[in-house]
């Protein structure tokens, strides 16, 4: 019989350690010997990456419109779940992403100002009822992240070049979408040091596993 596959997500704003911990828990479920596809948004198929470019590009001569940056939100995440999401979970492996829905909700509901309503009824049609099992939600002081982001260097993308406190209403999104659903998102203290960080994430791991079991 085949296992049934789990999806969990890895959120937050930027440069709070996504990546870093995505590849650490690929790595702990592993080594328990769970089959794990890892992905990300926007993104995770060659398509879906192209509409990654569009979302990210610097375009100043023509800036994107709100409602078209949620509709190409929508539109790589449609393609994503066809093509990598949905089979993989069929298959009975785990989908590790980093970042899904709940970013739409923070940066295009809470930091944009659209509608969570509107949002929902996208996400219900797109997604048909599919949603993460686990998020774990690495959060920190806005003023930590850009200070890591600042070390890294590098041109920084369309969402990155966000100023003002788009920041912290990302960050007050993340906080509703975790308080509405306490079952599913856990915040994990991100501005810890990252041994502490990720000893934090397997202790929650460990927790679920036996939990799913
Ligand atoms: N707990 C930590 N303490 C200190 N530095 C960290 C910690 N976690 C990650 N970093 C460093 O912070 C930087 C950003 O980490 P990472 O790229 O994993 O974040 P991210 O959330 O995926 O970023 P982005 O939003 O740009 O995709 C990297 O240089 C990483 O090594
Ligand atoms: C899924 C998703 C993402 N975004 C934004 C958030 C980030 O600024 C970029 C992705 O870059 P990163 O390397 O993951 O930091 O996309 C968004 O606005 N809405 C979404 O649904």
């Amino acid at each position: 019989m085949t296992q049934q596959g789990r999806f969990i997500t890895l959120e937050g704003g930027e440069g709070v350690g996504k990546s870093t911990n995505l590849s650490f828990v690929r790595d702990y479920l592993h080594s328990r010997g769970i089959r794990v596809v890892t992905t990300r948004e926007p993104g995770g198929t060659p398509v879906a990456e192209r509409i990654r470019a569009l979302l990210l590009a610097n375009d100043e001569q023509e800036p994107l419109d709100d409602l078209a940056e949620l509709l190409l939100v929508f539109a790589g995440r449609a393609h994503h779940l066809a093509r990598v999401i949905r089979p993989a979970l069929d298959r009975g492996e785990w989908v590790i992403s980093d970042r899904f829905t709940d970013a739409t909700f923070a940066y295009q509901g809470s930091a944009r100002g659209i509608a969570p309503e509107r949002i929902a009824m996208l996400e219900q049609f797109v997604q048909q009822g599919l949603a993460p099992d686990l998020t774990l939600w690495l959060d920190m002081p806005t003023s930590y992240a850009s200070a890591r982001l600042s070390s890294r260097g590098g041109e920084r993308d369309r969402f990155e070049r966000e100023r003002g406190d788009f920041f912290e209403r990302v960050r007050q999104g993340y906080r509703a979408r975790a308080e509405q659903d306490p079952g599913r998102i856990v915040a994990v203290d991100a501005a810890q040091p990252l041994e502490q960080v990720q000893r934090d994430i397997a202790l929650r791991l460990d927790q679920q596993l036996s939990s799913w079991n």
